[in-house]
């Protein structure tokens, strides 16, 4: 697609759209809970629906009528075998967290996704999961089709992560549910604890304690209605778009303010970011706010640490914040970002440069000099949505006419994003 920037403002009021994290968990809770779900807002991007399938595809019967979802819950051991492969499109979220349900089932299952998914590590997972007991074999010992064979002995295990990811220490406390005794996850930073919130509210015991996670398996979950706060992690394009483009003014109602996910607000105010929030409230755990945000000159920062599992997707859309604010901007500590969808550090350096942007890649991050001026380019999206979403909100800001070679993968995280990004232009 063309985009022709240049003399481009984003002005209005929006609904943030569910957030994508939420909408998996939802699905899955629901879908091993007893009884009903209800989910509200929940996201229907290609990721999440994709996990619906995988569910419908083991029995479960799931009713989507729009942003509705109705789960009737089968509990943990009502899933039935899949006739076929279990698919999760492009979902990482979905494959990791999936089979630490799988491991605990009385069927053999393989699960399998596209191309990107098939470059996406396991053995993290695969390393904890046989620790407890699950036969949980990958391609090489590390990518996915995994093949998950029914184990007699599923057993609690203490975890000691070693990277931060809410992925790995999902799918370990769903196979925690599977078990007898307590599990516990000690965590070297602390990633998004969304499973642990919603746990707790379907009735799970679990516990925190500074980084761990304490599950003990007696109580089982029960079906709830459910709303699925905004997701920060979309809504940071026109956070962002809305800073560095002229004259812009945008207000973002619902949106999930969840500590452990909102490092790039903390980010983008240190940047001198004129942002504010309002309406602070909270649904079934999950703090929500309505936030603010005006046109403003934006200076570098450094960012590493334990910051990085708090804005972990929103890097490339702070890149290019940092593209266009006075001074340098360091990004260190993410070397995750080379194995998302797209090896991402070298997507962001390598579209930035080609709009005249002075940024370098480093082992694990980026040093980016920003300018006062973009020039429109040709991009590569390497069919990722957060590449796509980010290089398009930099293009807008570009003079000239910007050519994006793809943009079909937006569809997996946020569906709506043009028809939101034509109402706040017009
Ligand atoms: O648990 C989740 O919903 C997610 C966790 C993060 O991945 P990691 O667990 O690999 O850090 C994040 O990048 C991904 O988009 C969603
Ligand atoms: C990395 C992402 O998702 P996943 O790991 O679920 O593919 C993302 O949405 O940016």
């Amino acid at each position: 697609m063309n985009i022709k920037g240049g003399n481009i403002s984003l002005n209005g009021e929006i609904d943030a759209p569910g957030d994508k994290s939420i909408s998996h968990r939802a699905i899955m809770l629901g879908a091993i809970s007893e009884g009903k779900t209800v989910i509200y807002n929940f996201l229907l991007g290609d990721d999440c629906i994709n996990t619906i399938n995988c569910f419908k595809d083991m029995g479960v019967n799931i009713e989507v009528d729009n942003t509705k979802v109705v789960i009737e819950g089968v509990g943990l051991n009502g899933l039935k075998k899949p006739v076929k492969e279990l698919y999760v499109g492009n979902s990482g979220t979905t494959i990791r967290i999936i089979s630490g349900i799988l491991s605990g089932l009385d069927f053999k299952s393989t699960i399998t996704g596209d191309k990107s998914i098939q470059k996406r590590p396991m053995k993290r997972i695969i390393e904890p999961l046989s620790q407890m007991g699950a036969n949980i074999k990958g391609k090489n010992g590390e990518y996915p089709p995994l093949i998950i064979t029914p184990s007699e002995k599923i057993q609690p295990i203490t975890y000691y992560q070693k990277i931060a990811s809410a992925q790995v220490k999902s799918s370990i406390m769903f196979l925690s549910l599977y078990t007898k005794g307590e599990t516990r996850i000690v965590q070297p930073i602390k990633s998004r604890d969304h499973t642990e919130k919603m746990m707790k509210y379907f009735g799970v015991n679990v516990k925190e304690e500074e980084n761990s996670v304490i599950i003990d398996s007696k109580e089982k979950p029960i079906g709830k209605e459910i709303f699925v706060p905004g997701d920060i992690s979309s809504i940071a394009f026109f956070m962002v778009g809305a800073l560095i483009l002229k004259d812009s003014h945008v207000i973002i109602r619902n949106v999930g303010f969840n500590v452990t996910r909102i490092g790039i607000i903390d980010v983008l105010k240190d940047m001198g970011g004129n942002i504010k929030t309002y309406n602070f409230r909270e649904v079934n755990n999950e703090p929500l706010v309505d936030i603010e945000v005006k046109t403003t000159k934006l200076k570098g920062v450094d960012i590493e640490g334990d910051i990085i599992p708090r804005l972990i997707d929103e890097i490339p859309i702070i890149a290019v914040a940092a593209a266009c604010a006075e001074g340098i901007t360091v990004i260190k500590n993410a070397e995750e970002l080379k194995v998302k969808e797209s090896n991402r550090l070298k997507a962001m350096v390598d579209n930035l440069s080609s709009m005249g942007v002075d940024i370098m890649e480093t082992k694990d991050g980026m040093i980016i000099n920003g300018t006062t001026e973009l020039k429109a380019s040709k991009i590569e999206t390497y069919t990722d949505h957060r590449i796509a979403m980010s290089m398009i909100i930099a293009g807008l800001k570009a003079e000239g006419v910007t050519e994006i070679d793809d943009i079909s993968s937006i569809k997996t995280s946020y569906p709506d994003f043009f028809k939101t990004l034509n109402e706040l232009i017009n």
